[in-house]
């Protein structure tokens, strides 16, 4: 998964977000070089100040005109280290802004399998620290090593002009540090990227731990959960040392060398000027450009360092950017008109992307028609892929072999917000947003006004969940992340009223009513029975109570549809459906069997057993 891109290629990825903004880049790069060059001035002043007005004969004037020389260079200096701020600032913070936005869209578009395979810690720290290092670089890092590397330029080639000899010395300093700078780029990116990998792995166990605190609590587990983190805590400050290490000797290094070769110049340069080579005022101008060049060399080793880190940053920013999508629309899309909602599985097959190698299909040949309008319950033990099977219509995964078809139409020939618009799904763990119960409820509806407030008060009022009106705020009421302020019953009835209010063709529910006391089950079924009529149902049901909505019921057993009758001729002929359904009690079972399924009286059990 980590690329290995050279650093050229990793930034260059930047140019399609950077292109509208280079011309503010530039102009921020110039006023940075302007500060630069002014601040390289200063020296060539001090030169003429020293050879013009302090050499016999010198005026006084000329002490004033490059005091007010110096002046206007310090305050031209500062006015352009304001205006590169001002240039870069906000249009790379646009940039950020920009490319978060498309990383958040992206993520929406990405199939349920990939958000399968990456933890939220590393998706959350690429979409905040990352960007944000990637930002950083470009607003200061870019323009400064830039700046930076053409001010040490500047600088050696006026020591060039002011004192060839000397500028050697100097120069010969360049070599070492070009060697180690190439071994420090490759060490450094090695560890920058660990760190990064690490920290975001972190984010996932906070992540985790935060959504996880009940169990943790209720386990007393809050100490191993402490004591993991610790460990990973742990081994990313070793990281970070070794990182800050790295940097601090490559950066000593960077200082060092440049320090000894103007000790030698030192020695080099009065020797020059006692023999009368170097007049005194060049050899101030000398030091003086040398002392300027000094502070942007030793600015070049963090700058190095923060090109690295948003070198992996743009790595790892890809790397999800780059995740291809394999649900998309297909090219020449179906629309179908006016849906009724006969939905047919035809020799269905499914494995999941990293299930083992010698596993068979989780799905192995599903074959099942529901007609339109009708209600299927199906069963089977726990693990043997109902749920999986919910999935694939609304193409949450797609399935490896065999056709789904809504009204004889593949789902894969219609468009994803066709077919999401067509489906709606409620699942037994529910999520429910940080917002209001109107806008969870209504959140697969387009409806607006006072159709919008109709399809709500119905929807809960089928749900059962008219408890949303009696909250402080009503429908309006927060519910927090998760809906953690609401009973598991209660989130259940939101996330089922949420369904419902999609008003969709076809409706995929899994075990939706498990959270739920009887006598409230009993009601939600109530107003379910009477709204299915109009939707094809497709129902995951472990209790009888949920299999009386139904008017048929398929047995899944391995991967496969076993069977499909009503609830009594599975009873009479299946004894893995006696088998799964046997939680009943002999009363649920006598009483099943007389009210199942659309309402007819079908034969007792002990007949149809018999
Ligand atoms: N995301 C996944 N990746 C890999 N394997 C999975 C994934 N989700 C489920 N499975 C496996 O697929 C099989 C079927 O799981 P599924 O959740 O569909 O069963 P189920 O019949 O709905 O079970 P239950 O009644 O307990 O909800 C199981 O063996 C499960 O381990």
């Amino acid at each position: 998964m980590k690329n290995q891109n050279t650093l050229w290629e990793s930034l260059g990825r930047l140019y399609p977000h950077v292109r509208p903004i280079i011309p503010r880049l530039v102009l921020g790069l110039l006023c940075a070089l302007g500060a630069s060059m002014m601040a390289l001035a200063i020296p060539q002043v001090l030169r003429v100040l020293i050879n013009d007005a302090l050499a016999e004969g010198g005026s006084a004037r000329t002490v004033w005109v490059a005091s007010g020389v110096v002046l206007l260079l310090g305050v031209l200096e500062a006015t352009f280290v304001a205006l590169r701020r001002q240039f870069v600032i906000t249009p790379a913070t646009t940039v950020e802004t920009n490319m978060r936005t498309s990383f958040y869209r992206h993520l929406q578009n990405l199939t349920i399998e990939f958000h399968d395979r990456w933890g939220s810690g590393q998706l959350l720290s690429r979409a905040m620290s990352d960007l944000n290092l990637m930002r950083r670089w470009m607003a200061f890092g870019l323009i400064m090593l830039v700046v930076t590397s053409l001010t040490v330029v500047m600088g050696v080639v006026i020591m060039f002009f002011t004192s060839w000899v000397l500028a050697l010395i100097f120069v010969a300093a360049a070599v070492p540090l070009m060697i180690y700078g190439y071994r420090f780029r490759t060490s450094y990116s090695r560890v920058s990227r660990k760190s990064q990998d690490q920290a975001g792995d972190l984010a996932t166990t906070v992540e985790e731990s935060v959504h996880g605190i009940r169990v943790l609590k209720a386990f007393g587990r809050s100490r191993e959960a402490l004591e993991d983190f610790e460990e990973q805590a742990e081994e990313l400050r070793r990281t970070e040392i070794h990182k800050a290490r790295s940097l601090a000797t490559f950066s000593m290094i960077v200082t060092l060398l440049p320090e000894l070769a103007l000790g030698a110049s030192l020695v080099v340069g009065v020797t020059l000027a006692a023999s009368g080579d170097v007049t005194i005022g060049a050899l101030v101008a000398f030091f003086a450009t040398a002392a300027a060049v000094a502070g942007p060399v030793e600015f070049i080793g963090p700058l190095l360092a923060m090109t690295f880190t948003a070198k992996t940053a743009i790595d790892r920013h890809y790397e999800v950017m780059e995740s291809e999508n394999t649900i998309t629309d297909p090219e020449q899309p179906i629309h179908l008109d006016a849906p009724k909602g006969e939905v047919v599985f035809d020799a269905v097959h499914f494995r999941y992307p990293d299930a083992q190698d010698d596993a068979g299909d989780v799905l192995d040949g599903i074959d099942l028609r529901l007609r339109a309008g009708e209600t299927m319950a199906l069963v089977g033990v726990t693990g043997c892929g109902k749920s999986t099977l919910l999935q694939l219509v609304p193409r949450l995964y797609d399935l490896t072999g065999g056709s789904i078809t809504i009204d004889g139409v593949d789902l894969r020939s219609l468009t994803l917000t066709e077919l999401r618009s067509l489906v709606a799904v409620a699942f037994e763990d529910t999520t429910l947003f940080s917002t209001s119960v109107r806008d969870n409820v209504l959140m697969g509806s387009d409806a607006t006004g006072a159709e919008a407030e109709r399809i709500l008060a119905e929807a809960l009022d089928v749900a059962q969940a008219q408890f949303a009106h009696d909250l402080p705020d009503g429908v309006d009421t927060l519910i927090g992340e998760e809906g953690l302020s609401l009973s598991g019953g209660q989130r259940q009835r939101i996330a089922l009223a949420r369904a419902i209010a999609a008003r969709p063709t076809v409706l995929v529910l899994d075990d939706p009513l498990s959270a739920l006391d009887v006598a409230t089950e009993e009601r939600v079924e109530e107003g379910l029975r009477a709204m299915l009529r109009s939707t094809t149902t497709l129902i995951v049901a472990h209790r009888p109570s949920t299999v009386a909505l139904a008017d048929h019921v398929a047995l899944m057993r391995d991967g496969r549809i076993a069977d499909v009758g009503t609830h009594s001729e599975l009873l009479a002929r299946s004894d893995h459906y006696r088998y799964v359904i046997a939680s009943l009690d002999d009363e649920e079972i006598a009483q099943l069997g007389r009210t199942a399924v659309t309402g007819q009286t079908v034969p007792d059990d002990e007949e149809a057993l018999a």
